[in-house]
């Protein structure tokens, strides 16, 4: 028998087939985008620090990925005949089909959603907390974008194959592709003219999403965006701005630890320590390795957990340690995070915001002021760390140097009262360490209260008020560079020398 391509090529123009080509993109397009809402929620609860959340979410997970589609859709539009009153609903092929593969496919979402979501660092979570960000503004602002772009592959692949699944959907009388086509071959049996028509409108379907989806891909993906220097800033080069100076206070400490204690299991890093700095004051914490200096500065903010010890801020207790009773183990109100900035070793830059929307992102979420105010202080804060010029690039798009200024003016942005800089040049090349320093040094000198964790001796001696020297989760010297210099200059190995001797200290 001769292949009837008169009668195929009719069928690509028949009104049956366009329309179950409609339902099919219907119930793809709304399993698809419910089992995307779903599957996060589902990826969330796996992720919940309740152990029942957790274990409903992968019971489910488990449950329905072992579950044949074709025995959930049976099953389920035949639940009526055990609970006639879902009948009203559920005999409608559409809706019953729609549930079976919104059930299965949520369940497979949820994983890709799941993966997503690990691979985003904690150091942006962290990020979002110091910018005073609630768990809700984390996750909208900070997480699902980046989550969503590592997922957004993997789930267009889903969208396919819902697509084809839906043929499934014909034993439950859905009138889709596949059910017209058979109507039509069991009349002529034209089989393998009418599954060539059948074929070509699955086919085409693909096709179109298919590269609807690659193009949402390729506009969500901020690493392959080319960003000319901003215009704005071209008179602004690398150099900075000074910044403005601010008015000394030291009457009180600004920031105080009493008694705090803290360890990591069986490991003590420290007990008993004090620490208070006063307004305008530049502090360094200097030290041999796992002294415990990185430890007490994120105690500082409630970045780690204090076991023991308070920490006051202007005086008022901010962070109790877990076993002081106070119910304060983390900073009382999102509000109060905001008066410590922190810069962090590896900048924790949101890596989907440009420069711009890095240092604008926490104003505009504690509305400090109209679109038009937020931008204009962000600009000149970028001005006075020299990066202005890059303010519509991306963070992939800068050296080590140039975003670890951009972190500076993301901190800045919030006008802190104090800041926090945990090894801030450790992870630069030797060449952009400078640019930094040279940073940090005119804040230190504008009046600014830092507290630095640094194995940079030159620069702690030369910038700070005071020099902190940690070992073995203890202060074993505390006073003015001079009074360090007095202390171990004279002997003739200097504990300090000797502790940082395998550290490449500058
Ligand atoms: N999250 C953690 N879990 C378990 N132990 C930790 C953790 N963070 C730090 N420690 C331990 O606490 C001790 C102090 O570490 P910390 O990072 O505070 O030292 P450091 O003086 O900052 O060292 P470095 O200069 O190398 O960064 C080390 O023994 C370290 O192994």
């Amino acid at each position: 028998m001769e292949f009837d391509w008169s009668y195929t090529i009719g069928l690509l123009w028949s009104r049956d087939f366009w329309n179950a080509t409609l339902l099919v993109v219907e119930l793809s397009l709304a399993s698809w985008i419910i089992s995307v809402i779903l599957g996060f929620f589902v990826a969330l609860a796996h992720r919940s620090s309740f152990l029942a959340v957790r274990k409903i979410a992968s019971v489910y997970v488990w449950f329905f990925r072992s579950l044949p589609l074709l025995v959930l859709l049976i099953f389920v539009y035949n639940l009526p005949q055990a609970f006639p009153s879902t009948g009203a609903f559920l005999s409608i092929p559409f809706i019953s089909g729609l549930i079976a593969l919104v059930l299965s496919e949520t369940a497979y979402i949820a994983e890709i959603h799941r993966g997503a979501l690990v691979s985003v660092s904690k150091g942006q979570y962290e990020a979002g907390n110091v910018l005073g960000l609630s768990r809700s503004g984390i996750q909208r602002l900070v997480v699902i974008p980046q989550a969503l772009r590592i997922a957004l592959p993997s789930l267009a692949n889903e969208f396919i194959s819902i697509v084809k699944l839906t043929s499934l959907v014909s034993v439950i009388s859905l009138a889709e592709i596949l059910l017209v086509g058979q109507r039509y071959y069991t009349q002529n049996f034209k089989v393998i003219e009418t599954m060539v028509a059948v074929a070509f409108y699955y086919v085409l379907i693909v096709t179109v999403f298919d590269t609807l989806l690659k193009a949402l891909e390729r506009h969500l993906d901020f690493s392959n965006r080319l960003t000319a220097l901003s215009k704005a800033g071209i008179e602004d080069t690398d150099s900075p701005a000074a910044p403005s100076v601010m008015e000394r206070d030291d009457s009180q400490p600004v920031i105080r630890l009493d008694r705090g204690g803290k360890s990591f299991g069986d490991n003590s890093v420290f007990s008993n320590l004090n620490l208070a700095v006063r307004q305008g004051e530049v502090v360094s914490i200097i030290g041999p390795s796992g002294s415990g200096k990185t430890t007490l500065i994120r105690s500082l903010n409630g970045l780690e957990t204090l076991d023991q010890g308070v920490v006051y801020l202007k005086e008022k207790p901010f962070i109790a340690g877990r076993e002081e009773g106070l119910s304060m183990s983390l900073p009382k109100a999102k509000t109060e995070m905001l008066e410590l900035g922190m810069v962090f070793q590896s900048f924790n830059l949101f890596p989907h915001k440009t420069v711009l929307g890095n240092v604008t992102l926490g104003p505009h979420y504690h509305n400090r002021g109209s679109v038009g105010e937020i931008r204009a202080s962000a600009r000149a804060i970028l001005s006075q760390v020299g990066m202005l010029a890059h303010e519509n690039k991306y963070p992939h798009q800068l050296s080590g140097g140039q975003q670890q200024r951009v972190a500076i003016a993301r901190a800045l942005a919030m006008n802190p009262s104090v800041l926090l800089f945990d090894e801030p040049t450790s992870a630069l090349d030797p060449e952009t360490v400078g640019e930094v320093l040279r940073i940090m040094a005119d804040l230190g000198k504008s009046g600014r209260t830092m507290i630095i964790v640094t194995h940079e001796m030159k620069f702690a001696l030369e910038v700070s008020d005071r020099v902190i020297f940690m070992e073995g989760g203890k202060v074993v010297f505390e006073g003015s560079p001079d009074a360090l210099r007095d202390e171990f200059c004279g002997m003739p190995v200097s504990p300090i020398s000797s502790a940082f001797e395998n550290e490449g200290t500058r």
